[in-house]
């Protein structure tokens, strides 16, 4: 099928994972644009709220031509009402990763797809466990460097999933990109995810 039939698809993420799990159902993005936006909370903004907003701030800012899709998401860590973003050093790692040790908490991924003017949006919310860490256990994790540039310092999908016995809702969703929702909205926006024939 002519591939011109379908509408471009540009990805507003700089995260590698969220190219990555997009490859993982056999899609390429025809353009990554990471979007450059505030992600501040604002003063007493709850973690699902914040992350919705986020993400739909992120597709509204991303370059785009009208036809194309346009495909963004925020992850967000929840510890109650507190929002754990990227650690901004070893230190402030370890702070959030002992905050975690032996408890549940959630993670939010809001997923914003945007054609033009019109926007579907979809906020998926997964609870993790993470065992409590031992000295070894902690400092070994940090010395991975795989904290860097993730929402609560950990990634699921690296080794801190030796850290973590448990989850219930979407393991794609807690990496950062829930694979089924994204599937359903990218098709409701009008991207074929399933391409009949070649
Ligand atoms: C909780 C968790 C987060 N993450 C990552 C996914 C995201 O890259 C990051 C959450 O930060 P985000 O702000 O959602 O995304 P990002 O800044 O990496 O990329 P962009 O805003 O350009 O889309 O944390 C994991 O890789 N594994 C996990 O288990």
């Amino acid at each position: 099928m002519n591939s011109d039939a379908f509408p471009r698809l540009i990805l507003g993420s700089g995260s590698p994972r969220r190219l990555e799990l997009l490859a993982q159902l056999g899609i390429v993005p025809d353009a990554v644009r990471p979007p450059d936006i505030d992600e501040d909370p604002l003063r007493g903004e709850l973690p699902r709220p914040y992350c919705a907003r986020i993400a739909r701030a992120k597709a509204e800012v991303v370059e785009a031509c009208d036809d194309d899709v346009v495909l963004c998401a925020d992850t967000t860590v929840a510890l109650g009402r507190r929002i754990l973003g990227k650690a901004a050093d070893a230190g402030e790692a370890a702070e959030f990763l002992l905050a975690l040790s032996g408890r549940r908490h959630r993670v939010v991924t809001s997923v914003a797809v945007r054609r033009g003017g019109r926007i579907w949006q979809k906020d998926v919310e997964s609870a993790v466990k993470m065992k409590r860490l031992s000295d070894i256990e902690l400092n070994a994790y940090l010395a991975t460097n795989d904290w860097m540039g993730k929402a609560g310092a950990y990634g699921i999908q690296g080794p801190a999933g030796a850290l973590i016995p448990w989850i219930s809702g979407s393991f794609t969703g807690i990496v950062g990109l829930p694979l089924a929702e994204t599937a359903a909205l990218l098709q409701t926006a009008g991207y074929p995810v399933y391409r009949s024939g070649s």
